[in-house]
């Protein structure tokens, strides 16, 4: 257990664009250190200090007394964790989301409960604070359900074969319409930007991007120096009313990889002509042989579009997008509903902030919910499994096949149906 001289302190990212404060580069230093970085080199921390700022996030570290002389600078933290609010696009709505990032405990410091003591105080707060959901990407799939976290949104690798350049099966009908462009590198953020706002708004999972994200898929901030990577290229495409509507970003793998490679960095359609457009790009870029990209929906439309489907191979199927119910009938009534039906679920949280029996009606497409007291439950389920059914993603059927979800039979299935959605979900956005 921590050591009861262990401090925890919140703050706000301190200092000016060219000085960060002390607190704010001591911070940063153990969130280099926890992700196995090289220590920032000058002008990197004020220059992520003033993400920070634009992000407003809020920064949490765990600090311990009475180190060793010749032992880690103690002002550098043991522990680090920070938040900021972003929407999630429900399928109806855009919900301010708590978002959980940049979470390390050094390894002298682990397994002491410094991550479970950080996570308590947060969502609590972040209840507190009146969000209904909070949300993370996790480098390991094994340690946020205890927290009532479920994956709520997968993503898939691909790797499409395109020796023989990309040829589009008959039923994909006319060629896209708008133009596509090569776009220079200095100018993908501001593409970016505006393409992502377009396909934020209207695709069901997708959470907003922290303000760096521009240069994580530009080579602005590759590697984390200063010096941007200056092979990664861009295209856009342009819809009929000028407007661009898609953008996709790659870098050349290199003369020595093969088959030759290019790994796409981001691809954003707001269109479908967009999407079949960039595609079409991509297969046909000479001296190519294989593209890769690993933020794949696991309902891609491309395997449908193109001639051959076995030329696109899955190759990992992974947890993309983690969320965390904190308040369930906010979070309810602000996603869509699917068949009509009502349901009494009695929701289980072993933090003890979500939990309660809820009656939830759905009908005409919206989800209604409301608290019942000491009313039997038709359905009983962790907050995890409710936020992992939460987007229409994953069933709560197959929860239920899976021992997560359990009781009446039929409620099982009347509750699947309601929520129910007609849009895999998907998720372009790591945080
Ligand atoms: C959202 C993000 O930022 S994702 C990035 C997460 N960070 C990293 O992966 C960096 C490297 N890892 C670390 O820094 C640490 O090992 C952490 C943050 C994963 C865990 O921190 P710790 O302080 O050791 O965790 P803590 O002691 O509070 O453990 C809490 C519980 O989680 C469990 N746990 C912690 N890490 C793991 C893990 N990697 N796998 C499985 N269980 C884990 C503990 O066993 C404990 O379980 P219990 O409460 O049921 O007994």
């Amino acid at each position: 257990m921590p050591q009861t001289d262990d401090e925890l302190r919140w703050f706000r990212p301190g200092g000016t664009d060219e000085a960060s404060d002390a607190a704010t580069r001591t911070w940063a230093e153990a969130v280099f250190r926890g992700f196995h970085d090289k220590p920032p080199v000058p002008g990197q921390v004020e220059r992520m200090a003033r993400f920070y700022r634009e992000d407003d996030r809020e920064l949490g570290g765990v600090y311990v007394a009475g180190t060793p002389e010749g032992a880690v600078d103690p002002s550098i933290p043991v522990a680090t964790f920070a938040s900021m609010t972003n929407t999630l696009n429900t399928g109806a709505t855009l919900l301010p989301t708590h978002e959980i990032t940049a979470v390390t405990v050094r390894a002298t410091h682990r397994r002491r409960g410094l991550l479970r003591r950080m996570m308590t105080e947060d969502l609590r707060r972040a209840a507190d604070a009146g969000l209904a959901m909070a949300a993370l990407t996790a480098s390991e799939a094994t340690i946020y359900g205890r927290f009532g976290f479920g994956v709520a949104v997968e993503r898939e690798s691909l790797r499409i074969d395109t020796r023989r350049g990309l040829a589009f099966g008959p039923a994909t009908g006319p060629a896209p319409a708008g133009r596509t462009e090569f776009i220079e590198r200095e100018g993908i953020a501001a593409v970016s930007r505006r393409v992502f706002a377009r396909w934020h708004a209207i695709t069901p999972g997708s959470i907003d991007r922290q303000a760096s994200y521009p240069g994580n898929i530009d080579g602005t901030l590759h590697d984390g120096g200063m010096e941007p990577d200056t092979a990664v290229r861009g295209a856009a495409h342009w819809g009929e009313d000028g407007e661009p509507d898609g953008y996709v970003t790659w870098r050349f793998a290199g003369w020595d990889t093969e088959p030759t490679t290019v790994r796409v960095l981001d691809l954003v359609a707001a269109t479908d002509d967009a999407y079949r457009a960039l595609w079409e790009l991509l297969g046909s870029l000479d001296l190519v042989d294989r593209v890769t990209w690993d933020h794949a929906s696991v309902d891609e439309p491309l395997r449908w579009a193109i001639a051959d489907p076995r030329s696109c191979a899955v190759t990992e199927r992974e947890d993309s997008l983690w969320l965390r119910i904190l308040d369930p009938v906010a979070a309810l009534q602000a996603r869509p509903g699917g068949a009509p039906g009502t349901v009494r679920l009695a929701l289980t949280d072993a933090l003890d902030i979500a939990a309660g029996t809820l009656e939830v009606v759905s009908e005409d497409g919206r989800l209604t919910a409301r608290r019942v007291e000491d009313a039997p439950a038709d359905v009983t389920l962790p907050v995890a499994a409710l936020s992992s059914a939460y987007l229409g993603g994953i069933s709560v059927d197959t929860l239920a096949r899976a021992g997560a979800v359990t009781g009446d039979p039929e409620a099982v299935q009347r509750l699947a149906g309601m929520l129910a959605t007609g849009r895999v979900p998907q998720c372009l956005t790591q945080f």
